[in-house]
């Protein structure tokens, strides 16, 4: 599934192998029988009807294949907690974030570190304008979580950043002005035309694009912009879900309160860490990203 947009699927069939795979465009609305499940850009998906992919056709999703990953958030201006799809079976969230013009939110990089580990899918920092400020505060600042990261210099070679791409699905997010665009339009050169296609397809304007969209490298592997993403919400992720990520700090649990939220004074991490048994730097990052949540007091 390549595209989403009010009920209209864009369906990318490949048939053949190696070589002589050839693939096709086809949309399609949801079969009858699916119900309610919603269906996300990433999905594998079966198909019946009129697969031919001419002009004017619509086949039918009747099927939504098993999914490796799901990226969610909550909705945006609810706190209900109810969460959202986003992306299914991306194997990498590339978090594009400028050094500077605009500057750094870290808050926001960590709310979409949250995001990655609920989806069980790596994290890639990705540094853009390097030109205009040094990244290595920035890149201090993660060094406790191992993210690994990417600087990218302004005309500079991608080769890097590719590297981690190829053969690979991967989720770009990122505010807006960060360069993400620019990004996408060198590694897949004819990005604008697959979006502005989507588009038309799907009636929708150039700039009112749908809020993600698969486009194929040229190397191998996906990159899935999602230029309507303008923010994760994360009311649905809970304590242990963010822990998850911290199998070193888990074990210091074992004598804070029922219920304890890992931010007060009645935690025990913080005489676990004392006594030597984990790096307080660790501690300090599951604290910065347990507060990235939604509701959380800020730290
Ligand atoms: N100095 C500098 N400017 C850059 C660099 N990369 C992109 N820009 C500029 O930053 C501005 C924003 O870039 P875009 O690629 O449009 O950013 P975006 O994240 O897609 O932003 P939206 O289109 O608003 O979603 C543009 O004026 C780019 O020319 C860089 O490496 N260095
Ligand atoms: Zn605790």
């Amino acid at each position: 599934m390549v595209a989403v947009d009010r009920g209209r699927y864009t369906c990318l069939v490949t048939s053949g192998k190696g070589k002589r795979a050839q693939s096709r465009t086809v949309m399609a609305m949801k079969a009858r029988e699916l119900g309610r499940k919603g269906i996300v850009v990433g999905d594998r998906v079966a198909l019946v009807g009129d697969v031919s992919g001419a002009v004017d056709t619509l086949a039918r999703v009747v099927r939504v294949e098993e999914r490796r990953s799901m990226l969610r958030r909550s909705a945006d201006d609810t706190d209900d907690g109810i969460e959202r799809p986003i992306v299914a079976n991306a194997d990498q969230l590339v978090i594009v974030t400028a050094l500077a013009d605009p500057p750094p939110r870290p808050r926001m990089i960590d709310r979409m570190l949250v995001a990655a580990f609920d989806a069980e899918i790596e994290p890639l920092l990705c540094l853009t304008k390097s030109d205009l400020a040094d990244p290595e505060e920035l890149v201090a600042q993660y060094s406790p979580l191992d993210v690994p990261y990417v600087v990218v210099h302004k005309g500079g070679s991608l080769d890097e950043l590719r590297s981690h791409l190829t053969n690979r699905i991967s989720v770009l997010v990122g505010h807006s002005g960060v360069g993400k665009s620019t990004l996408v339009n060198v590694l897949v050169p004819d990005a604008n035309r697959a979006v502005s296609h989507v588009n038309a397809v799907t009636g929708r304007g150039r700039h009112t694009s749908t809020s993600a969209v698969a486009l194929q490298l040229p190397e191998g592997g996906w990159i899935i912009d999602t230029p309507g993403v303008r923010s994760f919400g994360l009311a649905h992720i809970s304590v242990e879900t963010v822990l998850a990520s911290f199998p070193d700090l888990n074990e210091g649990t074992v004598g804070c309160p029922k219920g304890c939220t890992h931010l007060d004074a009645a935690c025990a991490l913080d005489a676990w860490v004392a006594a030597g048994h984990a790096d307080p730097a660790r501690l300090a990052s599951l604290r910065r990203l347990l507060s990235s949540r939604d509701g959380a007091p800020e730290v």
